[in-house]
């Protein structure tokens, strides 16, 4: 009878500060009307969106707290075509701007920060005509400071930035930067981190925490973060995103087929032919043409379909020789040994979702990747149009995309049977884009603390009923429980 007893007080003492912890959760239930926003642009290289993120006013240094709330593509491309109301973009970025004044409540409007992020696209536009890039940049920025909302600036991203946001964001999106408890206040240290792979149109980048000597400075992040400190690897590589990997393999086979006027492609699907015009495959800083050329005058390409081929083509795009570190990725550049979950996006995750459908099968590991790789270099483009009406603009190019991600994975970062499994190919988590935009929102923003801070997670109403609900079951029964053992005990004393 007396551990009857003790355990209903114990019952009876739980349940009462149950309930309290839930009185106090009730207020952040009500605090997630109230909200705040940011806004951030990210004009690519391929692309220009606009994402819309919130938060509860009351709290904003927890992670997974920032949520994205929605997003916009503006049409017409990177950031460049939109300068000088060229071809329709700078009327789309209205409409996306007018998206979030009708989205954002205006007594927020004010308070709403607006961040411009240009990357790889503009990096190399700086590098090849700078005057023009400084002239987008300004034209931009004068568009968006005409919004009620508080403009902050617009301005090109370096490599290491995009990498290192782009981390922040993988690892604030999985919650692990800091640990919550049911109870909330009491923090544990940081969790493992994930890595951050993200294949741009015009650069590619690769982050990581990593225990290992950083042998080149340049590649060194060190970041404090909720109280802890993190040594980040990170490398951007400049002219190796999708859309200039595509280009240079095509002044490649213009070199080594010796003609301006006609080649054959072993990474277009057999039965592809298309015509181009010089100028749009040698404008770029990615290509240095040694010999002069005709602008003006048009490449004939007809595809053939050969993975072997392919494979040896955007091979020779990079150098595994010449390594002046203990470990090199390639190009000569220093990489630490990949360790940990990965998380892949932008073109990673359009390209590998596109060999899973075409091959029919989940793939996890390098062998995988390779059949589902054969498959689609193999599939004529008849056959790919068939199977894949939807996906009509991209068909061209997913045999090279994917012997791209191929290559730099597995003989560039180094994957193998073992890690290739820890890479989690993503566009969202946590319904939020994954991309280098909200990390850089939430750093510019100061919503990520260098030290450690008291967080409580919001539960949910659903959870918080529930809780509730279960906390009173409780409650009652033990005092139920504790009157009934008070009446017999004083049933016996009076008899
Ligand atoms: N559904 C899709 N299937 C295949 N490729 C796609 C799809 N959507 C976009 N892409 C391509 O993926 C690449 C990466 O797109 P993303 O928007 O991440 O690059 P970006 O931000 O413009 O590039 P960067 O960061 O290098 O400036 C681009 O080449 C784009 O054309």
């Amino acid at each position: 009878m007396q551990l009857q007893i003790c355990t209903a007080i114990a019952a009876l003492f739980i349940s009462f500060i149950g309930i309290l912890l839930l009185v106090i959760n009730t207020e952040d239930i009500k605090g997630q009307a109230q909200l705040m926003y940011g806004i951030v642009l990210d004009a690519g290289s391929s692309h220009t969106s606009m994402f819309i993120y919130k938060w509860p006013a009351d709290k904003q240094n927890g992670t997974g707290i920032v949520s994205q709330h929605s997003e916009c593509h503006v049409k017409g491309g990177g950031i460049s075509s939109y300068a000088g109301n060229r071809g329709g973009a700078a009327s789309s970025l209205e409409e996306c701007m007018e998206k979030a004044m009708q989205e954002i409540p205006k007594s927020r409007h004010k308070l709403t920060p607006v961040y411009l992020g240009a990357t790889a696209g503009m990096r190399l536009l700086n590098i090849s005509k700078p005057k023009e890039s400084d002239e987008v940049l300004k034209e931009v920025a004068e568009k968006l400071k005409t919004y009620p909302f508080s403009f902050k600036g617009a301005t090109i991203l370096s490599g290491q930035e995009e990498g290192a946001y782009g981390w922040v964001t993988v690892n604030y999106l999985l919650e692990k930067f800091i640990t919550y408890g049911f109870v909330g206040q009491w923090l544990s240290p940081g969790k493992d981190t994930a890595g951050a792979l993200d294949l741009g149109g015009a650069s590619t980048q690769i982050t990581f925490e990593t225990k290992q000597t950083v042998e080149n400075k340049d590649n060194l992040m060190q970041l404090r973060l909720y109280g802890r400190d993190y040594q980040i690897y990170t490398q951007s590589f400049l002219c190796y995103g999708r859309d200039q990997v595509l280009l240079r393999l095509l002044a490649l086979l213009i070199k080594i087929q010796g003609s301006d006027r006609s080649i054959v492609h072993p990474c277009y699907p057999a039965g592809y032919s298309d015509s181009v015009k010089l100028s749009s495959v040698f404008d770029t800083p990615c290509i240095k043409r040694q010999t002069p050329y005709k602008p003006d005058d048009v490449l004939q390409i007809k595809g053939t379909g050969n993975y072997d081929q392919c494979l040896g083509n955007v091979s020779r795009l990079f150098s595994f020789n010449n390594c002046s570190y203990s470990r090199c990725s390639f190009d000569g550049v220093f990489q630490p040994n990949i360790t940990g979950n990965f998380m892949a996006f932008s073109a990673f995750f359009y390209t590998h979702s596109f060999l899973e459908k075409a091959a029919g099968t989940t793939i996890t590991s390098p062998a995988d990747l390779e059949d589902a790789i054969c498959v689609v270099c193999n599939m004529s483009f008849q056959e790919m149009q068939n199977k894949f009406p939807d996906e009509e603009n991209h068909l061209r190019d997913y045999c090279a995309d994917s012997i791209l991600l191929q290559v730099l994975l597995i003989n560039g970062y180094g994957f193998n049977d073992l890690s290739f499994p820890h890479i989690s190919f993503r566009e969202k988590a946590e319904d939020t884009s994954v991309g280098w935009s909200l990390g850089y929102m939430l750093s510019l923003s100061n919503l990520l603390p260098a030290e450690n801070v008291l967080v409580r997670k919001t539960l949910l109403p659903d959870a918080w009923r529930a809780a509730v609900f279960l906390f009173s079951v409780l409650l009652i029964a033990s005092i139920f429980f504790l009157l009934r053992t008070y009446q017999k005990n004083a049933t016996k004393l009076c008899c």
